[in-house]
């Protein structure tokens, strides 16, 4: 099954503290959400990946900013499922094809959109979504890229992932409303899996 399929919304987090990762990720499942990008920003990042891999059995953790062949590989050996990045070059699409999990390319035109088509590749995170030009321009790129569904991540919030959801080009969105660092600095588990509810009750 794609990535894009698993919940309306993959929590995009920012682990800085690792003992964290564990709970935080079993709070984002328990509250429906099974996919969980973890981006390569902080230094605790890939042990965050390890950890939730080996010790949340229902999550589908996977690695965000992904942006060189060398980060491919530290993402799958640390277990990430799934990898996601922000845009694409040659050499990180051809070491993301070799890495034997899934993965979301970013594009925000028309041209990177057809780009990665043109390599068989039909799932596209589309970044940075609301900068970019948000529901009309996905809605827009719709037309004559019907083909192509996306996972729109950047500037989106609770109130306005209903109307990426609503688009036929869109699987889910991503976001990093789940994970408030304040939640994560005071362990509050208890609010990030009530956001989490929230966001997995988006789309019926
Ligand atoms: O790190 C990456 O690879 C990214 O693509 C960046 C994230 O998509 C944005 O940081 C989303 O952040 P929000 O706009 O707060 O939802």
């Amino acid at each position: 099954m794609s990535v894009l399929d698993l919940a309306p919304v993959v929590p995009v987090v920012v682990v800085e503290d690792v003992a964290t990762a564990v709970p935080m990720a079993q709070a984002l499942v328990a509250g429906g959400l099974p996919a969980i990008e973890v981006t390569l920003r902080t230094s605790c990042a890939l042990e965050a990946v390890a950890r939730i891999a080996a010790e949340v059995p229902g999550a589908v953790v996977g690695a965000g900013t992904v942006r060189t062949p060398a980060e491919v590989t530290a993402a799958v050996d640390a277990g990430a499922r799934f990898l996601v990045s922000p845009g694409a070059t040659p050499a990180l699409l051809d070491a993301m094809a070799g890495s034997g999990v899934p993965y979301l390319p970013g594009a925000a035109t028309a041209s990177e959109v057809m780009a990665l088509a043109e390599r068989g590749l039909t799932e596209v995170k589309f970044f940075p979504a609301v900068p970019a030009g948000g529901v009309a321009y996905l809605k827009a790129l719709g037309g004559p890229l019907p083909e192509v569904r996306f996972c729109p991540t950047g500037g989106i919030r609770p109130q306005t992932a209903p109307e990426f959801l609503a688009l036929p080009n869109v699987g889910c969105v991503g976001g990093t409303w789940l994970t408030p660092a304040g939640a994560l600095a005071a362990g509050d588990y208890t609010r990030i899996e009530k956001l989490a509810a929230e966001a997995a009750a988006l789309r019926g």
